[in-house]
């Protein structure tokens, strides 16, 4: 079974948006998995932020819609009561104390887990009678993500919720979002600029750029479908090699030639092996080589999309 087969918990269909004159969503489709962590990754000023935006109901996409667990976001308490948002900007009042934005929480959200509450208070090393306006930047955002766990959130929105936490706390949250989903099948939707922070923990990656989705797919598809092999012969590299449709680069380091190789990798190391290489040996790449090589190929400098 394909994944777009199963089950989605997030649809967006179709989505244009506007604002002002500008179109700052050009018909998005996005489908996300029931426990499955999604990350949205695209340049400064390519929509990550309105459709998120969007996506939780802030925003009213003039085309298309958003579906959450099948059902409309649009004005749905019952669905917003279950989602978890984070985003890019905190605003919460700064002369409240955080246990006293805590009671707004409890009374919006039915689901509200005091137990969940303390346990990430003690975590991220949070006192309860502190004010909002004597936070840190990097506590105000450590204080929305738990914030938005403890609401026990069947599907959780985090727009670049890493930005600003220093390493330790970073790498805390990262290993709480993959907990979060193991432990109650949350769904995820994160976005970021850091492609080897979501490498660690999404299962799809998708590409947004000038408000376009470029490219949607698992990581395990994107990982499986580009190989680097690694060859040396004794003579020269061999033409009958070079024409291979499979290939996408060969880079040669001394005796050494490194080809990235797409979709078709056994073909191309049968035609290698004809040629008798004194080494042969496939190298696993990261996502951020992939999508370098796979962006290339239709076009776009990878570089100037991501990071
Ligand atoms: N309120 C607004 N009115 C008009 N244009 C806006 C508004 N907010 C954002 N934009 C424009 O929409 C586009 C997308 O912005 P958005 O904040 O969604 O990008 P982003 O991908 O989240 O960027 P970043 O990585 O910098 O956070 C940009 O061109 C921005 O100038």
């Amino acid at each position: 079974m394909k994944w777009r087969d199963l089950i989605a918990m997030i649809e967006i269909k179709d989505l244009n948006k506007y604002l002002g004159k500008d179109k700052i969503l050009d018909d998005i489709n996005i489908h996300v998995n029931k426990g499955s962590i999604y990350g949205l990754i695209g340049p400064n000023g390519a929509g990550k932020t309105t459709l998120i935006k969007n996506l939780v109901d802030i925003y009213k996409p003039e085309k298309g819609e958003v579906l959450i667990s099948g059902e409309n976001i649009k004005d749905n308490a019952k669905i917003k009561s279950r989602l978890g948002y984070v985003s890019d900007y905190q605003y919460f009042y700064p002369s409240f104390k955080i246990h006293e934005i805590v009671e707004f929480y409890k009374d919006a959200y039915p689901f509200w887990s005091d137990e969940r509450y303390i346990q990430l208070m003690k975590l991220f090393k949070l006192d309860g009678n502190k004010k909002i306006k004597y936070l840190s930047k990097g506590m105000k955002t450590q204080l929305a993500i738990l914030l938005s766990l403890s609401i026990m959130p069947n599907v959780l929105i985090l727009d670049e919720p890493t930005s600003g936490l220093d390493p330790v706390v970073k790498q805390k949250v990262l290993n709480l979002i993959v907990d979060e989903v193991s432990a109650n099948e949350t769904t995820v939707l994160i976005s970021s600029h850091n492609l080897g922070q979501l490498e660690q923990i999404c299962d799809h990656i998708g590409i947004i750029h000038e408000g376009k989705m470029l490219l949607e797919d698992s990581v395990e598809n994107l990982k499986s479908n580009v190989r680097k092999i690694q060859v040396a012969f004794k003579g020269e590299f061999p033409e009958e090699i070079k024409s291979n449709e499979h290939i996408l680069k060969i880079e040669t380091i001394g005796k050494i030639h490194q080809i990235v190789v797409k979709d078709n990798l056994e073909t191309v190391i049968d035609a290698i092996k004809k040629c008798n290489p004194i080494l042969l040996e496939t190298i696993d790449m990261s996502l951020e080589e992939i999508f370098i090589y796979k962006m290339g190929v239709e076009g776009y400098d990878f570089t100037d999309i991501a990071i």
